[in-house]
C-alpha cells in the first residue's frame, strides 16, 4: 500500500481494497479463458491496511453455472500467514467482446484491436508464484 493508496490517515482506502479484490478475482477469469465483468462485489473489511504494509491477495473459482461464475478472495496482512484484513465474495457474469465494443468508447476499442497484445501485457501474471 503506498500513500496514493490512503483514504483516512496512514490507511489504505476502503475503494483502493476492493479495486485490489476485485482484480484479483477478475484474474481467475483470465485463467479460465473466460471474457467476464463483475456482477457483485461483496466486500468485508476487517483490519485497517496501514499504509507501507504489504497485502497479501489470494483468490479462487467456487462454482461455475451457465454464464455465471463465482469467486471469493482473501486479503491478508503482511504475507500469507498474516491476518485477514479484507476478503471478498464476487459473482462475475461471461459476456461477449460485443460488451465492450457496444458500450464502450470508440477510441479506446479501435487502441485494443490495433494491439491486439495490450490485454495480455496487462493481465501478464504467473499462475501459483
Ligand atoms: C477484448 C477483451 C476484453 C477483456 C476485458 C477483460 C475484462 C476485465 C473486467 C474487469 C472487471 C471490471 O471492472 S468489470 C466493470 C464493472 N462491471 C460492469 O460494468 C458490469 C455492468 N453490468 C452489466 O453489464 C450487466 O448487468 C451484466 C453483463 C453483468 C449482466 O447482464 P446480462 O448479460 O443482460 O445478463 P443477465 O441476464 O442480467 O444476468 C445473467 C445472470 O447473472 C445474474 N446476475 C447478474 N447480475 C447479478 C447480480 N448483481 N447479483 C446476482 N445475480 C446477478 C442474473 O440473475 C442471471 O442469472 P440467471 O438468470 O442466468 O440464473
Amino acid at each position: 500500500m503506498r500513500p496514493a493508496h490512503q483514504g483516512a490517515p496512514g490507511l489504505a482506502h476502503g475503494g483502493v481494497l476492493a479495486t485490489a479484490l476485485d482484480e484479483t478475482l477478475g484474474s481467475l477469469n483470465w485463467l479460465l479463458r473466460t471474457i467476464a465483468v463483475t456482477g457483485r462485489l461483496e466486500t468485508d473489511f476487517r483490519r485497517p491496511v496501514p499504509v507501507g504494509s504489504v497485502l497479501h491477495l489470494e483468490a479462487e473459482v467456487t462454482a461455475v453455472a451457465g454464464r455465471k461464475i463465482y469467486s471469493t478472495a482473501t486479503g491478508r496482512l503482511g504475507g500469507p500467514e498474516g491476518p485477514v484484513a479484507v476478503r471478498a465474495d464476487a459473482l462475475f457474469v461471461e459476456v461477449k467482446v460485443d460488451h465492450f465494443i457496444d458500450n464502450g468508447r470508440p477510441e479506446e476499442i479501435r487502441v485494443a484491436m490495433n494491439d491486439p497484445d495490450q490485454i495480455r501485457r496487462a493481465r501478464a501474471f504467473e499462475v501459483n508464484p
